[in-house]
């Protein structure tokens, strides 16, 4: 199995803090690996370094092959990050081809690749609205759209359910599921703790580790309980 992010440990300071102590995970092709762990823990932290958008002050990320940063790998990679990049002025659709042609979705493809991620995120009746008159939920399913244009590898989505509804968020899920059949890979942190029952494997962060890395059942056999939440809590109170 070929592997889509290896992080192997990782330290990360910001001045006196050491946010990261020793971070050590892998995503393996075709799967969806979710990062847990409390407000603060450095999950955001993980994701930018494994992007090459933040340095680790000690140790490796590869992604893909290749030690990152690396920008070429970028185009590679679908991210969505916890606060949106969008261009308020223009609208859904206008976002979305700037995008597209950014990532150099070829002009035969734009337009079928467009609406079907515009589907997915359930925006098919605002997608000609400016995005200065969206809801902060409109404008994370369209940051959700745009990672997912043009098919990448590896998606990197840090908290892309928040301020989306339980429907919409069980039809995102269906997609991701369908993402990782086609052995593309997924990378997610969440707060929501049913989504994180949904995954491959649970990174479970806190003191600046990793302290588990297993299935969602095994975990739970692990901190013997019985959903991922009281595995969490659990975890937390032993620290
Ligand atoms: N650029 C930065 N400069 C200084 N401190 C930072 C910087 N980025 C993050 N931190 C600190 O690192 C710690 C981890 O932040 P990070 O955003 O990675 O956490 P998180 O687990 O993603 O949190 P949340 O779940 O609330 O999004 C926090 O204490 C934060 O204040």
């Amino acid at each position: 199995m070929d592997t889509a992010i290896s992080l192997t440990h990782l330290v990360k300071k910001f001045g006196k803090q050491t946010v990261l102590k020793d971070v050590n995970f892998n995503v393996e092709s075709g799967q969806i690996v979710g990062l847990i762990g409390p407000s603060g823990s450095g999950k955001s932290t993980v994701i930018k370094i494994a992007l090459g958008m933040e340095v680790s002050d000690a140790g490796n990320a590869e992604v893909l092959g290749k030690t990152m940063p690396n920008r070429q790998l970028l185009g590679q990679i679908g991210y969505m990050a916890q606060s949106d990049a969008l261009y308020d002025s223009l609208s859904g659709y206008e976002n979305l081809k700037f995008f597209a042609q950014m990532k150099g979705i070829s002009k035969a493809n734009v337009q079928t690749e467009i609406e079907h991620v515009t589907q997915v995120v359930d925006l098919q009746d605002d997608i000609k609205k400016r995005v200065s008159g969206y809801s902060g939920g409109m404008q994370r399913r369209l940051s959700l759209a745009i990672a997912l244009l043009g098919k990448p590898e590896l998606l990197v989505l840090d908290e892309p359910t928040v301020g989306i509804d339980p429907a919409l968020r069980r039809k995102v899920w269906t997609e991701l599921k369908a993402i990782r059949e086609q052995g593309r890979s997924i990378l997610i942190t969440t707060h929501v703790m049913s989504e994180a029952e949904q995954v491959d494997q649970v990174a479970l962060l806190l003191g600046g580790k990793v302290i588990a890395f297993d299935t969602p059942s095994q975990l739970k056999e692990q901190y013997q309980v019985s959903s991922i939440e009281d595995a969490f809590l659990k975890a937390e109170g032993e620290l």
